[in-house]
């Protein structure tokens, strides 16, 4: 039931209840610096300094729970705060928390295959130039062997990590006008490559997940440096598998 007093829970079509944004604060205000709203936020403005989410490109999601953490669309990803972050549960899809003025990122659908497809508990979305860079020398996939970093790259499909002589596959993904018809390509070689921890995206950038925001943003880098480093052996015509 609804009643007319200003603390009245909001409904939606459905008779979901939806908190009004003072109330829904709760579930974003906390000095906790672990908190997702405050981690997209910390996490953002370093990814900004690597040029991963310039020119309000990329993003990053966290899931806690039921609960999905979503920045919001076109803005200067360096500078949101807490309040500026959407808030969804995951089983129902409904948002939790609307803020005013502004849209949810348009790479939600992108975080949430990684969600229900791999139960991850957070996804990252950058627009690295090293990414891009490789989208444009490989043409199906990305590979490399024999660097260390390597290492750092989960076998998802089985327990551990890649070993330094194991060859790393990325699949790609051809870019799309709007960022949502990425979702059913993307959907799709999640499926077809059980054993990614990431989908590249031609011409565009990059989605990487984990098991926690921690090791998607551990994930992330050391692709990254494999990435960089990939451009720089095909620049010397070094094959970057052995
Ligand atoms: C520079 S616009 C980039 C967007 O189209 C998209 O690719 C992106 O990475 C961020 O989308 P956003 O909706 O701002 O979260
Ligand atoms: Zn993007």
């Amino acid at each position: 039931m609804v009643c007319n007093c200003s603390h009245s829970a909001k409904q939606d079509e459905s008779g979901a209840a939806k908190l009004p944004e003072s109330e829904s604060d709760s579930l974003i205000l906390s000095d906790d610096p672990n908190h997702p709203a405050n981690l997209i936020c910390e996490l953002c403005k370093n990814f900004y300094v690597n040029g991963w989410v310039t020119g309000t490109g990329g993003g990053v999601s966290i899931r806690d729970g039921d609960k999905v953490f979503i920045a919001p669309s076109g803005v200067q990803k360096e500078r949101m705060l807490p309040e500026n972050i959407f808030v969804m549960s995951l089983n129902s899809k409904k948002y939790l928390r609307e803020p005013i003025s502004l849209k949810p990122s348009s790479c939600t659908p992108l975080f949430l295959a990684s969600y229900d497809l791999r139960g991850s508990g957070g996804c990252i979305h950058t627009h690295s130039q090293n990414a891009v860079m490789c989208t444009l020398l490989f043409d199906d996939v990305f590979e490399i062997s024999h660097v260390e970093q390597i290492k750092a790259i989960p076998r998802i499909t089985e327990a551990g990590y890649l070993n330094y002589n194991d060859k790393l596959v990325i699949p790609i993904i051809e870019n799309t006008n709007f960022e949502q018809d990425l979702e059913d390509p993307l959907k799709e070689i999640i499926k077809k490559y059980p054993g990614t921890t990431a989908v590249l995206v031609r011409r565009h950038g990059i989605y990487v997940w984990g098991e926690t925001v921690w090791k998607a943003k551990i994930y992330n880098e050391a692709i990254d440096y494999l990435l960089e480093l990939a451009v720089k052996m095909k620049l010397h015509g070094i094959p970057t598998v052995k």
